[in-house]
């Protein structure tokens, strides 16, 4: 009881009566219990916020435990959000908390579940789940505090619906993973050898022989599965090469499978070099005679800031395999009975592993004709993990709760977009929040929800009930279930079949688009739209419930800027994504253009199939093929 009123009478004293009543009564989501998860809810706990719900997916894993305070080695395995919730309930045992070993996106936490609290907060890692999140937090008109840290630099940002930025209303930069058929067949950049080095062949020959998911994108989609099955067909083979490791012919044996054969089965798919140049396979004799003529040693690979030639990269290859090789033998020499079989890891520090991959990548890349690299940049580019902070982490969390006051407080005038980061002159820097972008694709929409018999209720009832007569769409309208178009005018095959045949089920959401078009009458914005599964009696006429009118605003026509006539007018903030990157992400409207080929759109970098119980096939598939840069590792 002392603590408790010692604890409560500071609080008050700080933040004044009315702000810390409200807090003590309020119902806060945390989601994520990761490195920024473990101080805010500290800092939420200490705070004296009332009731706290924890949601995170994850379990403790030791790599955690340099940041994440709240657990422990004895936690290591168990779930992220009830440890947290047991440890930090210690600190105040007058604080009501929930945990959740759940994904967020689990249809238990619908719109309603999020309506019960008073603020959401994001301290999570991934892209996916913020925008959904911050995708909930609109419909449901709870305001999220978003946060995310970087190495030294953080960022945090109160969202309120209507009245603020959401986290869409500006692109975001998606994290690097590349089509298996870009790291398996057609590199056509310096990164993309280096992943093949890193993930593929280093941890085939010397690691669990699984490919690293973090920077593959392995999904067995249409698209890859002849690509991943081919993969697997070649790892099998060097599997049976794996079982030479440590004899002398096994660096000839690795090199002329998938330097040289590999290459040339690669080189007789014709198609595939219609349009790109056709690879070179290596021979190893005639290298490996380079190498000897020119009198190259091993130490070159010391040599790390210069750009080693196919003789030398082949040298440092050849020495590193051997390197590796012999550990890994002595290492499984030493292992005792009953323990796993070791394996070697790729680490950028461990120059043994940074010799193959730096050679074995330069090697890919003269095959595929592509600049080749010297091993310090190949350091930076496979081991660009930027690594967590915990002082950042701790910094940017407590700025969370300075923002959830503005928040509560209804005070969002004066509530900032934080920044913080150690080049800058101050650690803090902060902008006024953004009003709403008005073409933004999320925040624009219209949002409502319909109860209906998924199973009896047709793709029919949905347009003629939901989008025309509630919503007021004419049948000039696009139907999509998440990324897949089940209706347009041009396309009525689906409209007699069930929902559910469309896998329009309880919790789906399908968005709306007006796609009509007319000179003088701006279009709607879209609709998206909740779909809640209710089984109705089947003598019952009508398997659904007809919901309440919803106005769907006008979508924006943004005005062509003036250019500024002295070239120092400064961009107004949230304008930093144009028009056209706002349509191309989300709006059904836009992807449709785009699979009609007007050009007019930016393609955006989603694929996207008709949707046809009968299987009718893909209308497109969009691949994007420019990769930029480096891979984001979590
Ligand atoms: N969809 C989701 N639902 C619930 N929790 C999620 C979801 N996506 C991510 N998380 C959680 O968000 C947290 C983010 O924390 P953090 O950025 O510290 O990552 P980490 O996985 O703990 O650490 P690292 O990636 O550096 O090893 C993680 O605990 C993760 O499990
Ligand atoms: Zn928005």
């Amino acid at each position: 009881m002392a603590t408790e009123m010692s604890r409560e009478v500071p609080i008050k004293k700080a933040l004044g009566g009315t702000l810390a009543n409200k807090i003590k009564n309020a119902r806060v989501l945390m989601v994520g219990a990761g490195g920024i998860g473990c101080e805010l809810l500290k800092n939420l706990v200490l705070t004296g916020f009332g009731e706290i719900h924890i949601v995170d997916l994850d379990t403790i894993d030791l790599s955690n435990l340099n940041r994440q305070f709240l657990f422990n080695m004895n936690h290591i395995k168990k779930p992220k959000a009830i440890v947290a919730k047991e440890t930090a309930q210690k600190f105040n045992p007058d604080v009501k908390i929930e945990a959740y070993h759940s994904n967020i996106k689990d249809s238990e936490f619908d719109v309603e579940w999020y309506k019960g609290f008073h603020i959401v907060f994001n301290a999570l890692d991934n892209l996916d789940a913020r925008r959904y999140v911050n995708k909930m937090c609109l419909a449901a008109n709870v305001p999220l505090i978003e946060s995310g840290t970087t190495g030294f630099n953080g960022q945090v940002q109160a969202i309120k619906k209507g009245e603020t930025e959401c986290y869409d209303c500006t692109a975001k930069p998606v994290p690097k993973s590349f089509p298996v058929c870009t790291i398996r067949s057609t590199p056509s950049q310096p990164i993309h050898c280096i992943v093949w080095a890193k993930s593929y062949l280093f941890t085939e020959i010397f690691g669990t022989g699984e490919m690293e998911s973090s920077d593959m994108d392995n999904k067995e989609d249409a698209e890859n599965a002849e690509e991943i099955e081919t993969l697997k067909r070649e790892a099998q083979e060097l599997k049976r090469i794996r079982e030479k490791m440590g004899t002398n012919e096994f660096a000839k044996a690795v090199f002329q499978k998938v330097f040289d054969e590999d290459v040339q089965r690669l080189c007789s798919m014709e198609d595939m070099w219609k349009t790109r140049k056709r690879p070179t396979p290596l021979k190893f004799e005639e290298v490996q005679k380079a190498a000897v003529d020119a009198g190259i040693k091993s130490d070159i690979a010391e040599k790390d800031q210069l750009t080693w030639d196919v003789a030398q990269n082949f040298t440092v290859f050849v020495d590193s395999i051997n390197r590796l090789s012999k550990r890994l033998q002595e290492e499984k020499a030493n292992v005792t009975e009953g323990s796993p079989q070791p394996i070697l890891e790729f680490d950028k520090d461990d120059v043994d592993t940074l010799d193959f991959v730096a050679a074995a990548a330069n090697l890919r890349s003269h095959i595929f004709r592509i600049d080749l690299k010297s091993k310090f940049d190949i350091k930076q580019m496979a081991g660009n993990i930027i690594p967590a902070i915990a002082t950042t982490n701790a910094i940017t969390a407590g700025v969370c709760v300075l923002q959830a006051f503005k928040v509560m407080n209804d005070d969002l005038q004066s509530a900032k977009m934080v920044f913080l980061s150690k080049s800058a002159d101050r650690i803090f820097s902060t902008e006024r929040l953004s009003k709403p972008n008005p073409t933004c694709a999320v925040c624009s929409n219209a949002w409502s929800s319909w109860e209906v018999d998924t199973t009896r209720a047709t793709l029919q009832d949905l347009l003629s009930v939901v989008a025309q007569k509630v919503a007021g769409y004419s049948e000039e309208c696009i139907i999509m279930n998440g990324s897949k178009m089940v209706y347009d005018v041009d396309y009525e095959d689906n409209l007699e079949k069930p929902l559910a045949d469309l896998d329009i089920v309880d919790n789906s959401t399908i968005s709306i688009a007006d796609d009509s078009s007319s000179d003088d009458q701006p279009q709607k914005a879209n609709l998206e739209l909740r779909i809640i599964h209710k089984d109705y009696p089947v003598d019952n006429d009508t398997p659904y419930a007809e919901p309440a009118p919803v106005e769907v605003p006008l979508k924006h026509v943004p005005v062509k800027a003036e250019k500024p006539v002295n070239g120092t007018t400064e961009e107004p903030h949230g304008a930093k994504r144009t028009h056209d990157e706002a349509l191309g992400e989300d709006d059904p409207a836009a992807k449709k253009r785009v699979v009609n080929g007007d050009k007019a759109v930016p393609v955006p970098a989603v694929k996207k199939t008709k949707q046809d119980t009968d299987k009718d096939g893909d209308v497109v598939v969009l691949d994007e093929e420019e990769d930029d840069g480096v891979i984001e590792i979590d």
